[in-house]
């Protein structure tokens, strides 16, 4: 792997300019013009386009904050995560999983397809380089970037094409409770849970009720702890599998012919079958259904890869009450909990947010009018991966690795052309000029 300074010394010596004498920012930044377009981000997205660029020949740049690829998947997830949709819509472009990966790969067999595909695509991130500002300097008809690396120093990389590769789930989501700073009791994101391990015997609260949460929950009760879910607004929980088959691949299946209300009909009268009424539990179902939703909103299903039949048997107890306070008894007493807001107050031991995450992106681009202020893409899949000016974005369709890698064929297709576009009109003016 190479160093954040190989790369950026195989950058400059690979450019065609790297002063700084065009720099208008302070003076300790360095200026960087690359060749192709900068991708912000190495997860699975950026990898993706990265790899389709380089099929096409176009060389690239990709910044990425922390120091390997994928950092999501390396450093934010539990230790028993699995893809919970079958291996063959979790491919990315080009590569596929071996077939001695089990349909559901676990995350360690992911991160080795990833860092076989980094490797096989010779893509070298830049490491340790957080963006924090991108804009268009029309007048140059360029990106200008900025990138802080890891001891402050900061770089401007400059390029005609930027794609934005940092994920929907750059940030952690965790709601302001009160009381927490008085909370002695353990309190985390579910990207900072690997195992239930450290809290057997203790009585744990899990905020939300999404794939997270449900699995997290269900690994608590693995180790012996206690979870309590409490849910918001609610959710579609769906079997996994059904009839033996996925049923991700029955749903793709039927939406080649049906309407998605329809299928989501079918779905719905399958998980009522399969799982009975998940209200009756404290899991309402929202009015919209699975697949609606998700395209709407974004929201995922849950697909149940044990949670359910633990929550019918009371190990997991699921309520429907968020708002709380958490309490600390008095100076005399260790005792912690919450207080909710329709009166009840339990003893928890630890918290868990399992709230979600969000993307990045407005806190670093300003300009392109891709994105809402929510960081999500503004127009509709499959038409929101690409922007005025050379911005592109991947991996923001709300359809997790499919999507990602159907944004990545797009946008690298597209660059390729503009790229031909300028090198043979490159290659016509110095002909002319000859
Ligand atoms: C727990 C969990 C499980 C999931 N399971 C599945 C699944 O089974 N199947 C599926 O299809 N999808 C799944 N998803 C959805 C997930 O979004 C995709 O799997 C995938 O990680 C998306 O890839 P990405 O590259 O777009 O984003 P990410 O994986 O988040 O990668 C983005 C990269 O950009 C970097 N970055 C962010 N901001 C900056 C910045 N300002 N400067 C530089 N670098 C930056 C990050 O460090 C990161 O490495 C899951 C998500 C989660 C949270
Ligand atoms: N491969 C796999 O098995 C896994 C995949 N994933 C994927 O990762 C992504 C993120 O999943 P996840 O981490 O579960 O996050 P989600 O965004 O899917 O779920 C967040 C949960 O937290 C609740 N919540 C958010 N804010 C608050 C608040 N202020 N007060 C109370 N409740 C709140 C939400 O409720 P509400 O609905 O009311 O907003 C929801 O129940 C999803 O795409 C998911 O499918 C995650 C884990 C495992
Ligand atoms: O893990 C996720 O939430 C994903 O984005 C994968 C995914 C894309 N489309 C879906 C439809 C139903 C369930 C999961 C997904």
């Amino acid at each position: 792997m190479q160093t954040t300074k190989q790369a950026a010394a195989d950058i400059s010596s690979n450019n065609t300019d790297t002063s700084s004498k065009n720099n208008k920012q302070s003076s300790t930044t360095s200026c960087c013009v690359v060749h192709g377009p900068i991708i912000v981000g190495a997860g699975p997205s950026g990898l993706a386009v990265a790899a389709t660029l380089r099929r096409h020949g176009v060389p690239f740049t990709v910044l990425e904050r922390s120091d390997g690829i994928a950092d999501l998947w390396t450093n934010r997830t539990y230790d028993r995560l699995r893809l919970h949709l079958p291996k063959v819509f979790c491919e990315l472009p080009h590569v596929a999983f071996p077939d001695d990966f089990p349909t559901y790969p676990t995350k360690h067999d992911f991160l080795r397809y990833l860092r076989s595909y980094a490797a096989g695509f010779a893509v070298s991130p830049m490491f340790g380089r957080a963006v924090t500002r991108a804009r268009f300097d029309a007048a140059a008809a360029l990106w200008r970037v900025t990138a802080v690396s890891d001891d402050g120093a900061e770089t401007e990389f400059v390029s005609r094409w930027l794609v934005v590769a940092s994920g929907e789930n750059a940030e952690v989501v965790v709601p302001k409770v009160k009381g927490r700073e008085r909370f002695e009791g353990e309190v985390l994101h579910s990207s900072e849970y690997r195992s239930g391990e450290r809290f057997k015997g203790k009585r744990v609260l899990v905020v939300g009720c999404g794939n997270s949460g449900m699995e997290m929950c269900l690994d608590l009760c693995e180790h012996g702890a206690m979870p309590f879910m409490s849910v918001r607004s609610g959710v579609h929980v769906l079997p996994r599998e059904m009839f033996g088959s996925s049923t991700f691949g029955i749903a793709m299946k039927l939406l080649k012919w049906l309407p998605v209300k329809l299928v989501d009909r079918f779905l719905l009268l399958v998980a009522s079958m399969v799982l009975g009424d998940t209200e009756k539990y404290g899991l309402k179902r929202p009015k919209l259904g699975p697949l609606e939703i998700k395209n709407i909103t974004g929201k995922s299903p849950v697909l149940d890869v044990g949670a359910w039949s633990l929550i019918k048997s009371g190990n997991i107890k699921a309520f429907a009450v968020t708002n709380c306070r958490l309490y600390q008894k008095s100076s005399h007493s260790t005792a912690t909990g919450a207080r909710f807001v329709d009166g009840n107050e339990m003893a928890f031991d630890a918290v868990i947010f399992a709230t979600g995450y969000r993307s990045n992106v407005p806190s670093w681009l300003k300009d392109g009018d891709l994105f809402t202020e929510d960081g999500k893409p503004k127009a509709q899949h499959p038409s929101n991966w690409r922007g005025p000016n050379g911005l592109y974005c991947v991996g923001f369709s709300g359809r997790g690795l499919l999507g990602a890698g159907a944004d990545a064929l797009r946008a690298a297709a597209d660059i390729a052309g503009r790229w031909q576009e300028m090198v043979a009109a490159a290659a016509g003016a110095k002909i002319s000029s000859v």
